[in-house]
């Protein structure tokens, strides 16, 4: 296990961290950058090997592995100027950030892995994408929960796109249940339903052996409640908007012109008002 950087210690660094120290995982040398400075000395407390360091520069000094997990509008700030041998490794995080841009800002020729860990790393149990291949990457992320490495960027932005859809599922579940709530259910009543019809759903994900239109098909009674909302409801005119909104989030991820409008948040997005949430 190399001696590992975190720039940026928020909601995925920290996760990142967690996965990495919690009971049964090896205890790596971990050394934090001192902005997040809460979560970073929270972290620091609870665990031995993890230390919070002085400036972004002492991390990458520290450290054989980088991994950069500031928000995409605050990479040049964090980044710029650093001092990074070619004898090191960078993982990425940054969506939207290519790799040749990300190598121009760091003016290094280390080799530069781009990866999407999610939160379930916290618990090792969600697969990374990473771009390109690289085996310590890998083999770290093999160690929170699996490696899926993919041939090249355009196709790591495809699964970054598709990442994107999850705080919309969360939110049609919250809408399913506030409509219930609307008609007289008890708020909390409706939330436990929801939460335990929809645990049932991702249990079925598991069985590879069906395919997904299949699992449909097999929870749909022909004429009935189902079929009827998802017909009249997930109807073609709505599975096209919602290509066509992956289609703007990958052409942004490409940084290309979007075809349609651009995204502009009229509101500060995110948890902690970040304009790029993953
Ligand atoms: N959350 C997720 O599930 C995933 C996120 N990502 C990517 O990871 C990155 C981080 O996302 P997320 O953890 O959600 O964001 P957060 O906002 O939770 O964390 C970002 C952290 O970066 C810190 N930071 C800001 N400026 C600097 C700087 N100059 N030097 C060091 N640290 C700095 C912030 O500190 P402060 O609080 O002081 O501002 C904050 O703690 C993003 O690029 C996102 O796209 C990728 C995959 C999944």
């Amino acid at each position: 296990m190399q001696r590992i950087g975190v720039i940026g210690v928020g909601e995925i660094g920290r996760a990142i961290v967690e996965g990495l120290c919690d009971e049964g995982g090896t205890s790596p040398g971990i050394f934090l950058s001192p902005r997040g400075a809460r979560t970073a000395a929270e972290l620091s407390e609870r665990y031995e090997g993890v230390r919070v360091c002085a400036d972004n520069q002492e991390v990458v000094d520290r450290s054989e592995l980088v991994i950069i997990a500031v928000r995409r509008q605050d990479h040049h700030e964090a980044l710029a100027g650093l001092e990074l041998d070619d004898h090191k490794t960078v993982v990425s995080l940054l969506a939207g950030v290519a790799i040749d841009d990300l190598r121009r800002t760091l003016a290094t020729g280390a080799p530069i892995v781009r990866a999407i860990p999610l939160p379930a790393v916290r618990e090792r149990r969600s697969a990374t994408v990473t771009c390109p291949s690289h085996p310590v990457v890998d083999s770290l992320f093999q160690q929170l929960g699996g490696a899926l490495p993919v041939e090249d960027e355009d196709a790591f932005n495809v699964f970054s796109a598709l990442t994107g859809t999850l705080t919309a599922h969360y939110s049609y579940l919250a809408t399913l249940t506030s409509w219930a709530a609307g008609h007289g259910i008890a708020s909390d009543t409706a939330d436990r339903y929801v939460r335990g019809l929809f645990r049932n759903v991702g249990r079925s994900l598991d069985d590879g052996t069906r395919p997904l239109h299949r699992l449909a098909a097999d929870h749909e009674t022909p004429g009935g409640n189902n079929e009827r909302i998802r017909t009249t409801w997930f109807d073609p005119a709505n599975a096209t908007a919602l290509k066509e909104a992956l289609d703007g989030l990958l052409a942004d991820l490409r940084q290309e012109r979007p075809a349609g409008p651009a995204f502009s948040p009229d509101r500060p997005a995110g948890r902690d008002g970040s304009a790029d949430p993953a």
